[in-house]
C-alpha cells in the first residue's frame, strides 16, 4: 500500500541540452521502481483551428505557447495517485494529434521541459529541481540534428528559427531559472557524476518511504 505522495525531480535546460538524456538516465537506474515521464511539451496548446502557415508563426519558447494549467491539473492528479489523459503533441503539425495517452500514477515523476522551472507553481511541487546547462553552440548543432532527422524541419528553417526566437528566449525566459536548481548539470547525459547525485537522492527519499 502506498502512503506517501509521488516524488518529482524537475529536469528544465534549453533546447538540446540534453534533458532527455538525463531523464532516460533516471528512468534506467531504476528499471525496478514505479517511474515515468512527463513532459512539458506535450502540453502545447492545440493549434488546429489555425493553418498549417499560421501555426510556423507561433512562438514555441514563451510560457505562453503552453497549457501550463492543465499540466498542473494532471500533475495534481498523479500525486494523488489517480491517472491522467496525457495530450500527445505533433512537432511536424505543430498542434496537439488526436491521439492521448493514459497515464497511470507512479511513485517517481519526472517533469521534463524547457519552461518548468518559470512557473512557481510547477516549481512548488518539485522535491528535486535539476537544470541542464549546454553551451549554445552544442545545443544548436544537437538541434540541427534532430528537428531535421526527427521533426520534418530543413537546416534554413531550424537557423531562422533558432536566431529569432530560441536564442533569443533562452536568454529572456529558460537561463534565468538556473538559479532556482538545487542540481545544475553540465553538459548533459554523460555527466555521470552528477546522475549518480541525482539518483541517490531519489533512493534515498524512496527509501523513506512508510
Ligand atoms: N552528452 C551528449 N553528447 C552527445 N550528444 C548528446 C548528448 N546528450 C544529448 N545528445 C544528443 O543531442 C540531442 C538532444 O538531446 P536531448 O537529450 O534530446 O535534449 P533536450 O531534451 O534537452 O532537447 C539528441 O539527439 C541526443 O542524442
Ligand atoms: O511545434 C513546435 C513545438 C516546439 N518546438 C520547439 O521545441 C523546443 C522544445 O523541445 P526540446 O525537446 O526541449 O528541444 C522549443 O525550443 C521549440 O522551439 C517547435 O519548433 N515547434
Amino acid at each position: 500500500m502506498v502512503h506517501h505522495k509521488p516524488i518529482v525531480i524537475g529536469v528544465a535546460g534549453g533546447s538540446g541540452s540534453g534533458k532527455t538524456s538525463v531523464s532516460q538516465a533516471i528512468l534506467s537506474h531504476f528499471p525496478n521502481h514505479s517511474i515515468m515521464m512527463l513532459e512539458h511539451d506535450s502540453y502545447y496548446k492545440d493549434q488546429s483551428d489555425l493553418p498549417f502557415e499560421e501555426r510556423l508563426k507561433t512562438n514555441y519558447d514563451h510560457p505562453f505557447a503552453f497549457d501550463t494549467d492543465l499540466l498542473i491539473d494532471h500533475l495534481n492528479k498523479l500525486l494523488r495517485y489517480e491517472s491522467v489523459s496525457k495530450p500527445v503533441y505533433d512537432y511536424v503539425a505543430h498542434t496537439r494529434s488526436c491521439d492521448i495517452e493514459i497515464q497511470e500514477p507512479k511513485e517517481v515523476i519526472i517533469l521534463e521541459g524547457i519552461l518548468i522551472l518559470a512557473d512557481k507553481r510547477l516549481r512548488d511541487l518539485m522535491d528535486i529541481k535539476v537544470f541542464v546547462d549546454t553551451d549554445d553552440d552544442i545545443r544548436i548543432i544537437r538541434r540541427i540534428k534532430r528537428d531535421i532527422e526527427e521533426r520534418g524541419r530543413t537546416l534554413d528553417s531550424v537557423i531562422d528559427q533558432y536566431l529569432r526566437i530560441v536564442k533569443p528566449m533562452y536568454h529572456q525566459f529558460i537561463e534565468p531559472t538556473k538559479r532556482y536548481a538545487d542540481v545544475v548539470v553540465p553538459e548533459g547525459g554523460k555527466n555521470h557524476v552528477a546522475i549518480d547525485l541525482i539518483n541517490t537522492k531519489i533512493s534515498t527519499i524512496l527509501g523513506n518511504f512508510p
